[in-house]
């Protein structure tokens, strides 16, 4: 039997909890209850969060109206959450994750399966590393990925959506996540390309916050449409660049250019881009975020600083225009208006990728 903890209990760990509860109830390897671990806060009310969620069967919180299904159950202690759970599913702001694999190591089942639902990456002295190697490094486990076009607060409604599991080695287990995961709503489609799906989800937030400025600085659909194909290019090219692994084939799924649709439509990286934008760079990310999201995280403004970092240590800055630009820009070093900037230049990949059908 199959025993599923959700770590993280944000907008989309919520929504993760759901489509997970909806499953392990009717299927029999699975057992009915979900665990999911909270980061314990006070509401205004002066009641915890967990004790809310679990009187209410609601994360008021951070996807209020949505009843999570009976057989969810908040947690805040996270040994406690996890010590039962041989599926434990990552889904919590990528900077966190770190310290939560730390707290962890040494307190999991030895049969224990890992994905994450996480879109960002770190960076390492010897380049990027993205989320699944740091839950696989720390914990000894084996970790699949799901990324998609999957804004939370539609799924949460039952709107039809895609995702793409990414795996290596292990497609039993990435089976067992789709049958967890897929519903009526939500059709899931595996693919043997973890760094390849894990890279789309992540990099396209860079890319979000550059949509955002456009649609701040009012510029019209066929520059935003300029900034996400160009965008997409520097995202094809950065991963192959990082991982030569990763195929071609997978940006055309759920996880690649749905998913920069999606978010460059409809994300918070965007809203917030726009915000920033709006105001001409003068209130900071961090302040617009606090304002805007209520608790909810960004991922794009670090993404690209990560990103930023990785391209200066290799000496790439001048050949991915628009992912610099987005770090300048977002750290107020470029006016927002510096972002239409980058179509004019041509960068060349195709020079870095000899055999790939990346050219500009
Ligand atoms: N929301 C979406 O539509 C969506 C969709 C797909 C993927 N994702 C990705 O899922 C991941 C999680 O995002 P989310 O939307 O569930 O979260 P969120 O942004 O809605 O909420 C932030 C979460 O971080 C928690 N938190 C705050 N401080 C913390 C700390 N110090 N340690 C641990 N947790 C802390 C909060 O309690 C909250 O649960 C991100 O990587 C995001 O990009 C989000
Ligand atoms: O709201 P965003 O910008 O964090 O994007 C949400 C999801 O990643 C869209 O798939």
């Amino acid at each position: 039997m199959y025993k599923v903890t959700v770590i993280g209990s944000g907008n989309w760990g919520s929504v993760a909890a759901k489509l997970i509860a909806c499953n392990t109830i009717t299927l029999h390897s699975f057992h009915d209850e979900v665990r999911m671990w909270v980061f314990e806060e006070t509401l205004p009310s002066g009641e915890k969060l967990t004790d809310v969620i679990n009187k209410t069967n609601e994360n008021v919180k951070y996807l209020p109206g949505i009843k999570l299904g009976k057989n969810v159950v908040a947690d805040p202690d996270l040994e406690n959450a996890v010590k039962d759970a041989n599926m434990l599913v990552f889904v919590t702001p990528h900077q966190f994750v770190e310290g939560i694999c730390k707290r962890l190591a040494g307190k999991i089942r030895a049969d224990a399966e890992g994905i994450s639902l996480i879109k960002g990456m770190e960076v390492k002295k010897e380049g990027p590393s993205m989320i699944s190697n740091l839950v696989t490094k720390q914990l000894g486990i084996n970790c699949s990925v799901l990324m998609g076009a999957n804004i939370a607060n539609e799924i949460a409604m039952e709107k039809f959506s895609e995702a793409t599991v990414g795996y290596n080695q292990n497609k039993s287990a990435a089976d067992r996540w789709v049958q967890l995961f897929c519903t009526p709503y939500f059709d899931v489609t595996a693919v043997q390309d973890v760094e390849g799906v894990e890279l789309c989800g992540t990099l396209k937030n860079v890319v979000a916050i550059a949509a955002g400025f456009v649609d701040g600085l009012e510029m019209g659909n066929n520059t935003k449409a300029a900034i996400m194909r160009i965008g997409l290019k520097e995202m094809m090219a950065f991963s192959k660049m990082c991982f030569p692994s990763v195929k071609d084939s997978t940006f055309m799924e759920s996880c690649g250019v749905a998913d920069l649709i999606t978010t460059c439509m409809g994300g918070r990286n965007r809203k917030v881009a726009d915000a920033y934008a709006r105001n001409g760079g003068k209130r900071s990310f961090d302040e617009l975020e606090a304002e805007m999201l209520q608790g909810q995280k960004l991922q794009g403004v670090l993404t690209a600083k990560e990103v930023h970092e990785v391209l200066s240590n290799r000496g790439w800055l001048h050949i991915f225009p628009l992912f610099s630009a987005v770090h300048l820009i977002s750290i107020g070093r470029l006016p927002p208006s510096a972002i239409v900037k980058i179509s004019e230049e041509k960068p060349r990949y195709s020079i870095y990728l000899s055999g790939s059908d990346i050219s500009c």
